[in-house]
């Protein structure tokens, strides 16, 4: 089969591997579509994202779908011929995370495309039946991938406990700030307000709906939330940028007594926030880590049409052209590009 591999930093090479064969509780699976994300271009640039390092040839790609062709002898809610979205994260389903519900959390999960571990970029993978989620027919296998990044923004609300009216502020409308948004309205926030350095960005929210957008190189973002809050300030904040100013801007601007949620991943572990705000004003402050069962709720939420991630992508490539695709994803205005397979 056709894999893209990462031999080392900004280099990858088309290899030829032999196509896996399923386990007898796996579905083997032709992949389709599969979303690059900022995880992957951080691999692709700097060949580690902190301890996780790429040190032998890597696959990646963790945001795929594709159609069963096989299964194993022990699977029996998949056929030949599903369409099926892949969740990327394997826990050991032994551990004491595990067994209390937190898989997400399991110390020994196998990722996809986090070293050790292979991802999608490939023909076909092989993959335990149970994290492969049937797509109805009105789901296409774009969408499926996306089901990642969405599972991504359905948890983050999930974390801050999103609701009926709430006004949800997002800091960094790349992928993630927008599937965030995707969530937020699927749980009832009537307003969502998103932030970014970058114009592009914010005109992108804006035409996906936002009902605000700061650009904070350019104003004052506690003001303007002041103004559209009637000094109140934002019921849940979502910091999913990453960049530190924006982390410590979040106490700034959730109302008393709110809940900040803190998906982007800093540069520095280590950022300073002040904790007497934090405590005289009552403030939550999550950390969002992945996610867990949320397939089935994003594969509802896109079959129901409450929420859209086709279109964020703006731009396909074949994995031929993978290298191109990802110096295109580095571009400061690119938000998602997919990798298109047909087998
Ligand atoms: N916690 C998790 O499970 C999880 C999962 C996926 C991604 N992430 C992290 O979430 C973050 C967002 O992911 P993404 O793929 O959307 O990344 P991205 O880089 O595409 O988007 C980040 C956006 O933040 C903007 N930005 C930069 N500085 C800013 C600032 N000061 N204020 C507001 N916006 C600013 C950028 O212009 C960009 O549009 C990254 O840090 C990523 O590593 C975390
Ligand atoms: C969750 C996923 O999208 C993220 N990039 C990670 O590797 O953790």
């Amino acid at each position: 089969m056709r894999t893209a591999v990462l031999l080392e930093p900004t280099e990858f090479e088309l290899q030829d591997r032999p196509r896996p064969s399923p386990g007898p509780d796996e579905v083997l699976v032709a992949v389709r579509d599969v979303g690059i994300c900022g995880s992957d271009v951080h691999y692709y640039e700097h060949g580690r994202i902190g301890d996780y390092v790429v040190e032998d040839p890597l696959i990646l790609g963790h945001e795929s779908a594709g159609e069963v062709v096989e299964v194993g002898e022990n699977v029996t809610d998949h056929e030949p011929g599903d369409r099926v979205a892949l969740e990327p994260g394997v826990p050991c389903r032994r551990c004491a995370h595990c067994k209390r519900g937190d898989y997400h959390l399991c110390e020994g999960v196998r990722f996809m495309a986090t070293p050790p571990h292979d991802g999608a970029f490939a023909e076909y993978v092989s993959w335990p039946a149970d994290f492969a989620y049937t797509l109805p027919e009105s789901v296409s296998t774009t969408e499926g991938a996306l089901c990642e990044p969405l599972s991504v923004g359905i948890h983050a609300c999930r974390r801050g406990d999103v609701g009926t009216g709430d006004t949800v502020l997002i800091t960094g409308a790349g992928p993630i700030g927008l599937m965030v948004m995707e969530a937020a309205r699927a749980a009832g926030a009537t307003d969502v307000i998103l932030t970014d350095v970058v114009e592009e960005k914010l005109d992108f929210a804006d035409e996906r709906g936002a009902d605000l957008t700061v650009n904070v190189t350019e104003r004052d973002l506690n003001a303007s939330v002041a103004e559209y809050t009637d000094g109140v300030g934002a019921d849940v904040v979502v910091e999913a940028s990453g960049a530190e100013p924006s982390i410590q801007s979040t106490l700034d601007v959730v109302r008393r007594g709110g809940t900040v949620v803190l998906v982007g991943l800093a540069s520095e572990a280590e950022v300073p926030l002040d904790v007497l705000e934090l405590i005289d004003n009552e403030i939550d402050v999550h950390g969002s880590f992945r996610y867990k069962n949320t397939y089935d709720a994003a594969v509802d939420l896109l079959a129901d049409g409450e929420v859209d991630v086709e279109g964020i992508v703006d731009f396909e490539s074949e994995l031929e052209d993978i290298d191109d695709a990802f110096r295109r994803a580095m571009e400061p205005t690119a938000v998602k590009g997919m990798i298109s397979l047909d087998s």
